[in-house]
C-alpha cells in the first residue's frame, strides 16, 4: 500500500471531524458569521506567507530538479494565487494590513517551518501535505453538498474545488509517496506522525477562527 493511502487512513477520523466542524458546516450553507470568516482570512494571510516560506525551504533541500521546481511553484502558488483571493475579501471585509498571529496560527506555522528546515526532507514533505490534501477534500465536500447558490463564500469554495488546485494536490501526494518509497521504516513512521500533527493543527486552525481565539495576555 502506498504511504499516502496509509497516511490518509490514519487521519480519516480527524478528517471526518473537520467536515462536521461548525466553521465548515456554516461555510457550506452560507450562514457563517462575517466576523468569524474575517478572523479566519486575516490569520490565513499570515499562514500563507509562512507556508510559502516553508515550501521554499523544502524546494531548496530537494535533489531532483523536477521536485525542486514543483515545490517552488507550490510556494509561488501559496503566496501569489491565494493572495488574490485574500485581496478580494480584504477589500470587501475591510481587513488590516498587519495581523498579529493567533496562538494556534503561530503554533501551526512554526511547526511547519521547523519541520521544513530541520527534519529529514521526507518528513518535511509529509508535514506540509495535509495543507494541500485536507483542503482539497474539504473543498470538494463543501462544493458537492452546498445548496445555497448565493453563498457569500462562493469564491473560497471554488478555489479549493477547482481543477488547477486538484493537479497541485495530486503532484504533492505523488512526490511525497516517491520520497517515502526509498525511506527507512523509522522515517516512514516519522512521516506519519508529522502528517498527523499537521492534520490536527488544521482542525485547530478552523476551531480557533470559530472561537475568535485571543492571546490570554
Ligand atoms: C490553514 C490553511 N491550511 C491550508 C490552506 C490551503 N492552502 C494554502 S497554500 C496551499 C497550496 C497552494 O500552492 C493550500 C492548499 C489554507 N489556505 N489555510
Amino acid at each position: 500500500m502506498k504511504w499516502s493511502q496509509q497516511a490518509w487512513e490514519r487521519i480519516n477520523p480527524l478528517y471526518k471531524k473537520i467536515i462536521q466542524m461548525p466553521f465548515n458546516q456554516e461555510l457550506l450553507n452560507g450562514s457563517l458569521p462575517k466576523d468569524k470568516f474575517k478572523f479566519y482570512m486575516a490569520q490565513d494571510a499570515y499562514y500563507l506567507g509562512e507556508f510559502g516560506k516553508a515550501l521554499s525551504t523544502i524546494s531548496g533541500r530537494l535533489s531532483d530538479l523536477n521536485q525542486v521546481l514543483a515545490y517552488s511553484n507550490f510556494a509561488a502558488g501559496a503566496i501569489v494565487v491565494e493572495r488574490a483571493l485574500h485581496e478580494s475579501y480584504f477589500v470587501e471585509l475591510g481587513l488590516p494590513e498587519e495581523v498579529l498571529p493567533s496562538p494556534t496560527c503561530l503554533l501551526y506555522t512554526n511547526f511547519l517551518r521547523n519541520q521544513a528546515a530541520f527534519e529529514n526532507i521526507e518528513v518535511a514533505a509529509a508535514a506540509v501535505l495535509p495543507c494541500f490534501w485536507i483542503y482539497k477534500e474539504v473543498g470538494d465536500f463543501i462544493y458537492e453538498h452546498q445548496s445555497n447558490k448565493l453563498n457569500p463564500y462562493k469564491n473560497w469554495i471554488d478555489t479549493y474545488s477547482g481543477e488547477e488546485f486538484a493537479e497541485a494536490v495530486h503532484k504533492a501526494i505523488e512526490i511525497t509517496d516517491h520520497l517515502a518509497a526509498s525511506a527507512s521504516e523509522s522515517t516512514r513512521e516519522q512521516m506519519y506522525q508529522a502528517f498527523e500533527m499537521a492534520s490536527r493543527l488544521e482542525w485547530m486552525f478552523w476551531d480557533s477562527a470559530y472561537r475568535l481565539e485571543k492571546w490570554p495576555v
